[in-house]
């Protein structure tokens, strides 16, 4: 099978072949670290985890070089910084912290390079120098621009007119630009503005813009020309636009082959986002579901497709978790089968079809439930390997059944097992009272027990 992803820039599905199949390289736009992060921020690296997966399969895992960068200087963090008195390393460090933990409990596995944008300040100069020998770039009263008209092709990622990029929420509209359409590659500082977010520069101390932090740090670890480069659907314009804009004139060479935008995800109606306010947290959602939850509820959309996210979302990937943690643990015991080739990995090969495979995880555990049913050793062997490989490419099945069913081993859990023995014997006994007793009294702390042919066990509902 061929790899097969949509290109923003080409408008249509392209087979995916990269540079060099032993050195794939993903870099995917990070977040902006000056408070929490919500359910639609978690998109972006859930969605490119799963890309990810399938290139680790594809072409090894050590073949895939994937960055996901963080924002650390930015306007909203000074902001921030400003507002609170803390000093902005502060800040940065603690919400990157809880960004990563975050993500890490939506099973998204870490990126190979994590670069922080105040760590590349020199290559972001480097750029800059360039694109002002080249004539790409000049220097005004309040910062360096990038001169939009002096790149003819300006625009062809998102199709728009640079004259949009006056209404870009991130770009300064200010009176020294000599086109509307420029955009800032470097911001002189304010009087009164904090000294940790200020550099030295051979034009004026002050700060980089958002755009050349990407060029910088995608190019110092990944090189010149990576294989895919990703984001939000929102970042295509301006953010990635301006990203080819500054690598391209700097370097003259194609800044990405394929590029890859997640479609939004919407609460209430409309795009949740912080200056609507209609935001929940990774956070918060954590307090109340497990992280595979959040993870397979994204997954349900394609990741081009808006997703709404609701309360019935979540219980529904529950229930389906569920069910499919149920049929693992018939067959868990049988170890030692061979997955086959399912269809997990062909609807993923086709532009990420999440839909499709989480249907055909959902018929691998109907499968293995027939094997247990049937008692067919050999079918429930290869039952688990089917689930456990499918559950690899998507990140999901990544606890045991006993762990996603009962927790953390615990003092308390030794206590329901006793319990559930004590109504085993009382069975045995045909004490049906006693028995009856012990699943009501465990019914109500929320304890279910299941019978089944292997016997007796409990989970937490
Ligand atoms: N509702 C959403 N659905 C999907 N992706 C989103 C959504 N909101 C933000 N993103 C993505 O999250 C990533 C992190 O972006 P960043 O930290 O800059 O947040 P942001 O865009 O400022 O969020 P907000 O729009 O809430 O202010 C970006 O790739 C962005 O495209
Ligand atoms: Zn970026």
């Amino acid at each position: 099978m061929t790899l097969r992803i949509y290109d923003t820039a080409a408008r249509k599905k392209r087979v995916f072949e990269p540079q060099d199949a032993k050195r794939v390289t993903l870099y995917v736009c990070g977040p902006t670290v000056y408070n929490y992060a919500h359910i639609g921020n978690a998109r972006p690296p859930v969605v490119f985890d799963v890309l990810r997966r399938v290139l680790m399969a594809r072409y090894g895992e050590d073949a895939i070089v994937y960055a996901r960068n963080i924002t650390d200087i930015e306007d909203k963090i000074i902001a921030a910084s400003v507002a609170s008195g803390e000093p902005i390393s502060a800040i940065t460090q603690k919400y990157a912290a809880i960004y990563n933990a975050d993500v890490e409990a939506l099973n998204v596995i870490a990126p190979t390079i994590e670069p922080w944008a105040t760590g590349h300040v020199p290559e972001m100069i480097e750029i800059i120098e360039k694109l002002i020998r080249k004539k790409y770039a000049y220097v005004g009263d309040t910062g360096v621009w990038f001169s939009v008209p002096s790149m003819p092709d300006y625009g062809r990622l998102s199709g728009r007119k640079p004259e949009d990029n006056e209404a870009g929420a991130r770009v300064a509209v200010d009176e020294d630009k000599r086109d509307p359409s420029d955009f800032a590659l470097w911001k002189f500082a304010k009087p009164g503005e904090p000294e940790d977010a200020i550099w030295d520069s051979p034009w004026g101390r002050g700060r980089p813009g958002w755009h050349i932090e990407c060029s910088a740090m995608a190019a110092k670890h990944l090189g010149r020309t990576i294989d895919i480069h990703g984001g939000g659907v929102d970042l295509t314009f301006p953010h990635h636009e301006n990203e080819i804009a500054q690598s391209e004139c700097a370097h003259g060479e194609e800044l990405a082959r394929y590029w890859m935008h997640n479609g939004f995800l919407d609460m209430g109606g409309e795009k949740m986002s912080k200056s609507l306010g209609n935001v929940v947290t990774v956070h918060d959602l954590l307090k109340a579901w497990p992280g595979e939850v959040l993870r397979f509820a994204l997954l349900t959309a394609h990741y081009r497709a808006q997703l709404d996210w609701t309360e019935d979302l979540l219980k529904q990937a529950k229930t389906t978790l569920d069910r499919i943690y149920g049929a693992l643990r018939r067959v868990w015991e049988a170890d030692g089968g061979e997955a086959r080739d399912t269809g997990v990995l062909r609807a993923l090969e086709d532009d990420l079809g999440t839909p499709d495979a989480l249907a055909e995880l959902a018929r691998l555990a109907s499968e293995a439930n027939t094997a247990a049913d049937l008692k067919d050793a050999v079918a429930m062997a290869n039952g688990r390997a089917n689930l456990l490989a499918a559950g690899k490419l998507l990140g999901l099945l990544t606890k045991t059944p006993k762990e996603w069913e009962q927790g953390a081993d615990t003092d308390e859990n030794s206590r329901i097992d006793a319990q559930v023995q004590a109504r085993v014997d009382a069975r045995v006994a045909k004490d049906w009272a006693e028995a009856d007793r012990i699943r009501k009294a465990l019914a109500e702390e929320g304890v279910e027990i299941m019978d089944g042919p292997a016997g007796s066990t409990w989970r937490r509902i």
